[in-house]
């Protein structure tokens, strides 16, 4: 997914990335890190007080409940960040974002507000060697990584879109490019401009109906 909405920021499209959110919403002192020391305790800490994430992924990619969890927790925290910075991008006059969102099909919270959803899919193989490499993890560790998400295969039957990404990033790229044009041309944006106006208004209730036509 990064790689693909790398090329698509190079393109000057506005991305809104769910992994730095959820960076952002475990800040010390933020709602989400009070709560993970409630319920995983301050040996998760660094010296620096920052949450030790090598630590915490130990724990709750060996244990389905911690990391049902931790999702629990942070999870709200990721979803109300992004629709904030959502409106924003609206609000500056995007017609659209991409969110690139690992837990997409898994949580479902967001799909009913995105018209279209794009999996970038790989074979699992090509997938397990490419984590092992990007992370330097063992291959037990990364099995666990991939076993904690809904397998690709199944995500590429729920996508309105995929770009296959088992071959050379220039092959992706291509694919990216055209998949690009294809969305921007079917982008209705005056009647999204006229819905955020609406939204700055302070017409709540518009809200979500504004983050559905953004993100159409
Ligand atoms: C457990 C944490 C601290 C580990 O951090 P770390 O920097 O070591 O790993 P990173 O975030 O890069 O994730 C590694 C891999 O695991 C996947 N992953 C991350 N969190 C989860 C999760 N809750 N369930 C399944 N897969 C996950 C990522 O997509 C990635 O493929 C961190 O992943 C985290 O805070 N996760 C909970 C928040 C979350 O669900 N993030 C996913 C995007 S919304
Ligand atoms: N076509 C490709 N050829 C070679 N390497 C690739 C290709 N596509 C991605 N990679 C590499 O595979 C690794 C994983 O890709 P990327 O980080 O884009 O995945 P992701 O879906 O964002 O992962 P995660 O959900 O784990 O954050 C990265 O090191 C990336 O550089």
């Amino acid at each position: 997914k990064s790689t693909v909405s790398s090329q698509l920021k190079e393109l000057g499209c506005p991305i809104i990335d769910a992994d730095v959110v959820a960076r952002k919403v475990v800040k010390p002192q933020s709602p989400a890190y009070r709560l993970i020391l409630q319920h995983f305790g301050r040996e998760i800490l660094l010296d620096n007080g920052e949450i030790d994430r090598q630590k915490l992924g130990q724990i709750i990619f060996s244990s389905p409940e911690k990391r049902k969890l931790l999702n629990s927790i942070t999870h709200p925290e990721i979803h109300k960040e992004m629709f904030k910075q959502i409106l924003l991008y609206f609000i500056k006059g995007y017609r659209y974002v991409i969110l690139d969102v690992p837990l997409l099909f898994e949580t479902r919270r967001l799909t009913r507000f995105l018209t279209h959803t794009v999996v970038v899919y790989c074979d699992p193989a090509t997938q397990l060697s490419r984590l092992m490499q990007r992370d330097g993890l063992s291959q037990e560790e990364a099995e666990q990584r991939i076993g904690a998400q809904m397998p690709l295969k199944e995500k590429r039957g729920l996508a309105s879109h995929v770009i296959e990404n088992s071959g050379s990033r220039e092959d992706t790229h291509r694919q990216m490019l055209r998949l690009h044009t294809k969305l921007e041309d079917s982008m209705e944006f005056l009647v999204v401009r006229a819905v955020a106006v609406a939204a700055v208004a302070g017409l709540g209730g518009l809200f979500l109906c504004t983050v559905r036509m953004l993100v159409s």
